[in-house]
């Protein structure tokens, strides 16, 4: 017996020698997750004991991981770690992927933060902003917030973008403001089986970005004033005014004033433990 075959299953992995069990991970996930399996019992000694391993709980071995990765930060535990997160979410019973929603106000680190994580799961980034019509950006550039209606097109449309990598057990990571409740259940039905209400089965997950309004304003002056984009910061008091979450989706909310490394890892950590 290998390490790999004790360690990934109790990191959250399918065993690697399982066929059968294999062809529910996706290659992009499986390859990872198998060097990373060997990366990790490289950090072992070669005639540790597995067996005291086997005693740990799930939870504690979370718990060294995690405390391994930001006191130490030995990155092939943090890789082992994505995989295996990338693996566990995708080798769900029926073989569906996963969609990771970054939500919250505008210039609260959304596309950066939803980017780097498709990076670090070598998955896809959808940018919500990219599917805007051209009359949607008109109307945000000229400081008219966007209504319903200017929204519900938008969200259809990006909810069927992330349908076929749920699908196909894909991961896929969404930047979108997603503010209300009505919005996040166009882009939670991305999952055919999504019951309305079974929140935690659902495989369109959100986590949401926050931060003080001076910080948001101050981020979407100097982006504005770079040039960079079309949001002005006059349009932010209404995006915070509609933000709405009620505790029973039981999302995910992540500090988003600090390094974008640090946000990346804390949206890792919620998304295992909520
Ligand atoms: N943690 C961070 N620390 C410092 N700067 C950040 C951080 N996160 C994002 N930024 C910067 O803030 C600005 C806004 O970030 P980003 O475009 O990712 O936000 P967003 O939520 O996607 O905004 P929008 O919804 O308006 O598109 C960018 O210039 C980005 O580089
Ligand atoms: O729901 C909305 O009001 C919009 O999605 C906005 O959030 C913008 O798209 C975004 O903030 C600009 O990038």
């Amino acid at each position: 017996m290998q390490f790999s075959d004790i360690l990934v299953p109790w990191l959250g992995v399918v065993p690697l020698h399982s066929h059968s069990r294999m062809a529910a991970v996706p290659p992009c996930v499986l390859k990872p997750a198998r060097q990373n399996a060997i990366r990790l019992s490289q950090l072992l000694p070669p005639d540790a004991s597995v067996s005291p391993l086997l005693s740990i709980s799930r939870y504690a071995w979370f718990y060294v991981q995690r405390k391994l990765y930001s006191e130490l930060s030995i990155f092939p535990l943090r890789d082992c770690w994505l995989s295996s997160l990338a693996a566990s979410m995708a080798s769900n019973p029926k073989d569906r992927g996963l969609a990771i929603v970054i939500m919250g106000v505008s210039g609260s680190g959304k596309s950066t933060v939803a980017q780097m994580l498709a990076k670090s799961l070598s998955c896809r980034f959808v940018e919500a902003d990219d599917f805007h019509s051209q009359k949607n950006k008109e109307k945000m550039r000229n400081g008219d917030p966007l209504s319903d209606t200017d929204r519900f097109p938008w969200l259809e449309a990006l909810r069927d973008a992330i349908r076929k990598n749920i699908n196909d057990g894909e991961i896929v990571t969404l930047a979108c403001s997603a503010l209300q409740k009505k919005y996040r259940d166009i882009l939670r039905s991305a999952d055919q089986d999504y019951k309305p209400g079974n929140y935690p089965n659902c495989r369109v997950k959100f986590v949401c970005l926050e931060a003080p309004v001076e910080v948001l304003a101050d981020r979407m002056k100097r982006r504005s004033e770079a040039g960079k984009h079309f949001m002005p910061v006059s349009l932010l008091q209404s995006q915070l005014d509609l933000l709405q979450i009620d505790e029973a989706e039981g999302i995910a909310k992540a500090d988003a004033t600090t390094s974008l490394e640090a946000i990346v890892n804390a949206v890792f950590v919620l998304l295992r433990t909520t």
